[in-house]
């Protein structure tokens, strides 16, 4: 981790215990005892959280959240947070290394010469990218920034993406595709930025491949699942489709070992083994992020870029209760809500100067009802409670 990122964290007072060495089946033996825990691509399962027992909050130091099982940490209440946009810039450097690549064949042309053979003829067959089109999937963090370099490259720019208008594209001035598929059939140069989950899982699929002009260049540094791999075997013959990949199905949990991906045999197709956010300017980027988090999770109890706090409590009114700050005064309130059958589903409270009096609020599911809010009001220490409702804005 970067110097100054650890010295944040050490004046903190955090033991920092470094295991880059655990992988997704040992992860879970390791964590006893763990309070917060910094993973890159690890696989953190359920059965790891189930073992974390102290576990209160994940860091996922990268953008993509699907190695984590976030469903298993928030049914625990262990936060979980990443660092998005942080490493966008690595990812997009990356991204237009490999267009340029695979539009000149620079690896092929390199191993040639390493060979002793001076292939000129064949490789001074490039059709090269200026005025061509370039279809960006997912305009995100790293989305935009391979705009701006494509932009530089004087590509012509198409993109599509979730909470994309055509108004939007216009103010950007990219083109609009209305489907993946549109985007496909504009795309000279094809490449996906978006996050692996239900939603786009598969999503590069048969027909989004079928609609891509012959010839294309096609960049993958998403994740694997995002596309179909076995379809793009087939559109890579059947398209002459020249293809560069950062990300592969089942690919290694280590940082060194033996990888065979049966793509990288399939045609023009160059591979590099997830390498997208590592450059120096990233990771430093992404420790800093990742001691920021700490940083306001251990001081400010707020958690930066937390990915799964309900975005929909089920809370519809905020009780407000203003009371001496005195012990015993927040517990007595709360037995007479629990008698009452109301379920608390967030709390805050502050106090004021000389820490007299504090005001709590509740955020809760059901109304309380009169009689509730007066057994409330009886106590000596409560100095006034109200009820608000919460606007609906479902
Ligand atoms: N190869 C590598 O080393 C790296 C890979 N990544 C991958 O790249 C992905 C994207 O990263 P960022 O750009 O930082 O994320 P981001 O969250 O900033 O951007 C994702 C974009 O995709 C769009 N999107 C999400 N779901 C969609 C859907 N169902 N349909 C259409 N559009 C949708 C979003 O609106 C957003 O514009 C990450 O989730 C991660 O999987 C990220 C960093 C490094
Ligand atoms: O940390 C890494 O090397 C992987 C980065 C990544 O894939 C991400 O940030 O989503």
């Amino acid at each position: 981790m970067d110097t100054q990122a650890l010295e944040e964290l050490r004046v903190l007072g955090v033991e920092i215990i470094s295991r880059p060495e655990l992988t997704k089946e040992t992860l879970p033996a390791a964590l006893d005892g763990i309070g917060i825990l910094v993973v890159r691509s690890t696989e953190v399962t359920a059965r790891a959280i189930e073992a974390g027992r102290h576990l209160n909050l994940i860091v996922r130091a990268g953008a993509g959240v699907n190695t984590i099982d976030v469903a298993a940490a928030s049914a625990r209440g262990v936060y979980v947070a990443n660092c998005p946009g942080k490493n966008a810039i690595a990812v997009a450097e990356l991204t237009m290394g490999l267009v340029v690549a695979l539009d000149r064949r620079i690896v092929d042309a390199t191993i040639d010469l390493r060979a002793g053979k001076w292939e000129k003829t064949r490789y001074a067959q490039a059709e090269g990218l200026y005025g061509r089109r370039i279809g960006v999937a997912g305009l995100g963090a790293i989305g935009r920034e391979v705009l701006h370099r494509a932009r530089a490259f004087g590509l012509e720019p198409y993109a599509w993406s979730r909470s994309l208008s055509s108004n939007k594209a216009q103010r950007l001035d990219v083109g609009f595709a209305r489907t993946l598929e549109e985007l496909a059939a504009r795309s000279h140069v094809f490449t996906i930025h978006l996050p692996l989950d239900s939603r786009t899982r598969g999503i590069v699929n048969r027909n989004v491949l079928d609609a891509l002009p012959d010839g294309a260049i096609v960049v993958n540094t998403a994740r694997s699942e995002v596309m179909d791999y076995e379809a793009l075997e087939v559109a890579i013959a059947k398209k002459g489709l020249r293809v560069g990949l950062d990300v592969f199905p089942n690919e290694p949990d280590r940082g060194t070992g033996t990888f065979e991906p049966r793509v990288l045999g399939r045609g023009l197709v160059y591979g590099t083994p997830h390498i997208g956010a590592s450059t120096e300017q990233a990771q430093r980027a992404i420790a800093m992020e990742t001691a920021r988090i700490i940083r306001a999770f251990m001081t400010e109890e707020t958690v930066p870029n937390v990915v799964n706090i309900c975005a929909t409590s089920p809370a519809r009114y905020v009780v407000v209760i203003r009371m001496l700050d005195k012990v015993g005064v927040l517990a007595n309130t709360l037995s007479v809500l629990k008698r009452h059958g109301i379920n608390i589903e967030e709390i805050s409270n502050t106090v004021f100067d000389g820490a007299l009096a504090t005001c709590t609020k509740m955020r809760v599911s059901g109304r309380p009802g009169d009689a509730c809010l007066k057994e409330i009001a009886a106590f000596d220490e409560v100095l006034h409670v109200d009820v608000v409702s919460l606007p609906n804005l479902a």
